[in-house]
């Protein structure tokens, strides 16, 4: 469908090519599970089993030659982490268009009470693969005014403007200790699926 078809809408791009080196000949290709996805997954070669708190850094079996102008992001797995508590130490992985050594993914084991279990070949990360812009800095003595000129860290209200002094320290420490309670809970009542979701059956 041509620009002129949709008005303002650019006409869908095709996939971009990028070389990949299969290091491990049994691993399979990242894939897309479904049409619009974002990202492909990658796969651990190596079983692995991290204690609660306990991180490791894992192969994935293939290196990249990203085109000039675009980098690759190593992202979570939303199921990974709600399920078992998995997460990325690094989130997201940069991997740069000139790196041509084993993607690798460091993953963590933030549940407090349950180990989790890779097994090779188990799906732990997905990769989103972007365009990127290479700027230029100039420094100025005055950057122009904004709106939100330097306003951040919670400065439109919510969660961090509630933490002013040591009452409302205490008061939020008490309603995290019973958040976390309820969490444990969920947590229990999730568990039944860890393994299906590492493998995403
Ligand atoms: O999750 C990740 C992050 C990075 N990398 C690879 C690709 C990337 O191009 C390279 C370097 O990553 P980064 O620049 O984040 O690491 P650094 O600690 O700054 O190391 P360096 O000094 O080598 O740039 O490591 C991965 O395989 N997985």
């Amino acid at each position: 469908m041509s620009t002129t078809d949709h008005g303002a809408c650019p006409a869908p791009r095709g996939p971009v090519e990028v070389l990949l080196r299969r290091l491990d000949p049994e691993v399979p290709l990242p894939a897309y599970q479904h049409p619009g996805d974002a990202g492909c997954d990658l796969v651990t070669t190596e079983s692995a089993e991290l204690a609660p708190g306990e991180r490791a850094v894992l192969p994935t079996g293939i290196s990249l030659a990203l085109p000039d102008g675009y980098a690759a992001f190593v992202h979570p797995r939303s199921g990974l982490a709600a399920r078992c508590g998995v997460a990325l130490v690094n989130a997201p992985g940069t991997v740069d268009a000139g790196y041509r050594g084993e993607i690798k993914v460091i993953v963590a084991n933030l549940d407090p009470r349950e180990a989790v279990r890779f097994e090779r070949f188990d799906r732990i990360a997905q990769l989103v693969v972007q365009q990127v812009e290479k700027v230029r800095f100039r420094e100025v003595e005055e950057l122009p005014t904004s709106a939100r000129a330097a306003g951040g860290f919670g400065s439109t209200g919510g969660h961090a403007a509630g933490r002013t002094g040591p009452e409302a320290d205490s008061a939020e420490e008490a309603g995290s200790i019973q958040q976390t309670a309820a969490q444990q809970k969920h947590y229990v009542a999730v568990g039944a699926d860890r393994a299906s979701d590492l493998r995403g059956q």
